[in-house]
Protein backbone atom coordinates (compact mmCIF):
# COMPACT_ATOMS: atom_id res chain seq x y z
CA UNK A 1 0.00 0.00 0.00
CA UNK A 2 1.29 3.57 -0.66
CA UNK A 3 1.67 6.07 1.68
CA UNK A 4 -0.64 8.93 2.50
CA UNK A 5 1.30 12.26 2.75
CA UNK A 6 -0.12 15.92 4.38
CA UNK A 7 1.13 18.88 2.48
CA UNK A 8 1.22 22.45 3.90
CA UNK A 9 2.96 25.54 4.26
CA UNK A 10 2.11 29.39 4.63
CA UNK A 11 2.35 31.79 2.04
CA UNK A 12 5.70 32.09 1.68
CA UNK A 13 6.02 28.52 0.92
CA UNK A 14 2.60 28.42 -1.53
CA UNK A 15 4.51 28.07 -4.24
CA UNK A 16 7.24 25.11 -3.57
CA UNK A 17 3.98 23.31 -1.53
CA UNK A 18 2.56 23.62 -4.97
CA UNK A 19 5.06 22.28 -6.74
CA UNK A 20 5.83 19.62 -4.53
CA UNK A 21 1.84 18.37 -4.62
CA UNK A 22 1.81 17.93 -7.99
CA UNK A 23 4.88 15.39 -7.62
CA UNK A 24 3.53 13.25 -4.96
CA UNK A 25 0.46 13.61 -6.68
CA UNK A 26 2.04 11.93 -9.84
CA UNK A 27 4.15 9.41 -7.72
CA UNK A 28 2.93 5.71 -8.05
CA UNK A 29 4.59 5.18 -4.60
CA UNK A 30 1.96 7.46 -2.78
CA UNK A 31 -1.95 6.73 -2.61
CA UNK A 32 -3.08 10.00 -1.21
CA UNK A 33 -2.08 13.67 -0.64
CA UNK A 34 -4.38 16.13 1.85
CA UNK A 35 -3.75 19.35 1.46
CA UNK A 36 -4.12 21.68 4.74
CA UNK A 37 -3.26 24.81 3.04
CA UNK A 38 -2.39 27.90 2.72
CA UNK A 39 -4.90 28.37 -0.57
CA UNK A 40 -2.77 31.07 -1.76
CA UNK A 41 0.13 33.27 -1.55
CA UNK A 42 -2.43 36.30 -0.55
CA UNK A 43 -3.69 33.87 2.36
CA UNK A 44 -2.15 35.35 5.74
CA UNK A 45 -2.63 31.76 7.84
CA UNK A 46 0.34 31.22 10.45
CA UNK A 47 2.57 28.42 9.79
CA UNK A 48 2.09 27.45 13.09
CA UNK A 49 -1.55 26.65 12.76
CA UNK A 50 -0.97 24.68 9.47
CA UNK A 51 1.91 22.82 10.43
CA UNK A 52 -0.05 21.93 13.92
CA UNK A 53 -2.89 20.90 11.72
CA UNK A 54 -0.65 18.56 9.81
CA UNK A 55 0.89 17.22 12.68
CA UNK A 56 -1.71 16.22 13.95
CA UNK A 57 -2.90 14.25 10.81
CA UNK A 58 -0.16 11.96 11.20
CA UNK A 59 -0.27 11.24 14.60
CA UNK A 60 -3.63 10.54 14.62
CA UNK A 61 -3.22 7.97 12.13
CA UNK A 62 -4.56 9.90 8.87
CA UNK A 63 -1.77 10.38 7.38
CA UNK A 64 1.64 8.75 7.25
CA UNK A 65 3.96 11.46 6.88
CA UNK A 66 3.82 15.01 5.82
CA UNK A 67 5.58 17.64 4.13
CA UNK A 68 5.78 21.18 5.04
CA UNK A 69 7.20 24.13 3.70
CA UNK A 70 7.86 27.80 5.33
CA UNK A 71 10.18 30.67 4.00
CA UNK A 72 12.61 29.10 5.90
CA UNK A 73 11.24 25.47 6.99
CA UNK A 74 12.30 26.12 10.41
CA UNK A 75 9.03 27.65 11.93
CA UNK A 76 6.79 24.67 10.30
CA UNK A 77 9.45 22.14 12.14
CA UNK A 78 9.12 23.87 15.73
CA UNK A 79 5.63 24.21 15.23
CA UNK A 80 4.91 19.79 14.19
CA UNK A 81 7.08 19.18 16.40
CA UNK A 82 4.98 20.23 19.30
CA UNK A 83 2.48 17.79 18.49
CA UNK A 84 2.71 14.75 20.35
CA UNK A 85 4.43 11.65 19.02
CA UNK A 86 6.38 13.73 16.05
CA UNK A 87 9.55 14.13 14.90
CA UNK A 88 9.48 17.06 12.48
CA UNK A 89 12.89 18.23 10.88
CA UNK A 90 14.24 20.60 8.63
CA UNK A 91 16.68 19.09 5.81
CA UNK A 92 17.69 20.69 2.80
CA UNK A 93 20.67 17.93 1.72
CA UNK A 94 20.41 14.50 0.94
CA UNK A 95 21.72 13.11 3.74
CA UNK A 96 20.14 14.58 6.05
CA UNK A 97 16.65 13.90 4.52
CA UNK A 98 17.87 10.00 4.16
CA UNK A 99 18.83 10.00 7.95
CA UNK A 100 15.93 11.73 9.04
CA UNK A 101 13.91 8.97 8.41
CA UNK A 102 16.70 6.08 8.64
CA UNK A 103 18.06 7.55 11.67
CA UNK A 104 14.66 9.54 13.41
CA UNK A 105 11.99 8.12 12.24
CA UNK A 106 10.88 11.69 11.50
CA UNK A 107 7.28 11.31 9.57
CA UNK A 108 7.58 14.87 9.18
CA UNK A 109 10.07 16.84 6.43
CA UNK A 110 10.38 20.57 6.55
CA UNK A 111 11.18 22.71 4.05
CA UNK A 112 12.00 26.65 2.81
CA UNK A 113 11.40 28.09 -0.31
CA UNK A 114 13.36 31.04 0.54
CA UNK A 115 16.76 28.43 1.35
CA UNK A 116 16.76 25.43 -1.69
CA UNK A 117 16.21 25.54 -5.01
CA UNK A 118 13.24 24.10 -6.42
CA UNK A 119 14.65 21.20 -8.14
CA UNK A 120 16.65 19.89 -5.09
CA UNK A 121 13.65 20.36 -2.94
CA UNK A 122 12.09 18.14 -5.79
CA UNK A 123 14.54 15.52 -5.70
CA UNK A 124 15.16 15.25 -2.21
CA UNK A 125 11.18 14.62 -1.75
CA UNK A 126 11.39 11.86 -4.59
CA UNK A 127 14.19 10.50 -2.69
CA UNK A 128 12.18 10.72 0.70
CA UNK A 129 8.94 8.94 -0.22
CA UNK A 130 10.93 5.94 -1.00
CA UNK A 131 12.82 5.66 2.50
CA UNK A 132 11.54 3.45 5.05
CA UNK A 133 12.87 3.23 9.18
CA UNK A 134 13.99 -0.17 9.90
CA UNK A 135 13.03 -1.12 13.31
CA UNK A 136 15.18 -3.56 13.57
CA UNK A 137 18.56 -1.18 13.33
CA UNK A 138 20.51 0.37 15.83
CA UNK A 139 18.95 3.62 15.71
CA UNK A 140 15.32 2.06 16.80
CA UNK A 141 16.45 2.54 20.94
CA UNK A 142 17.69 6.11 20.42
CA UNK A 143 14.19 6.58 18.92
CA UNK A 144 12.39 4.96 21.56
CA UNK A 145 14.36 7.01 24.08
CA UNK A 146 12.77 10.35 22.32
CA UNK A 147 9.52 8.48 22.69
CA UNK A 148 10.07 7.67 26.03
CA UNK A 149 10.51 11.11 27.07
CA UNK A 150 7.52 12.34 25.64
CA UNK A 151 5.69 9.59 27.72
CA UNK A 152 5.27 7.10 25.54
O1 LIG B 1 9.89 30.06 10.13
C1 LIG B 1 9.14 30.89 9.60
C2 LIG B 1 8.99 30.99 8.16
O2 LIG B 1 10.17 31.19 7.47
C3 LIG B 1 7.90 31.90 7.69
O3 LIG B 1 7.59 31.53 6.38
C4 LIG B 1 8.21 33.38 7.69
O4 LIG B 1 8.09 33.86 8.96
P1 LIG B 1 8.32 35.42 9.28
O5 LIG B 1 7.39 36.18 8.38
O6 LIG B 1 7.98 35.52 10.73
O7 LIG B 1 9.76 35.72 9.00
Amino acid sequence: MGLKIVVGGDNAGFNYKEALKADLEADERVDEVIDVGVTGTDDDTYYPNVATAAGEKVSGGEADRALLICGTGLGVAISANKVKGIRAVTAHDIYSVQRSVLSNNAQVLCMGERVVGLELARTLVKEWVGLEFDPNSSSAAKVDAICAYEGD
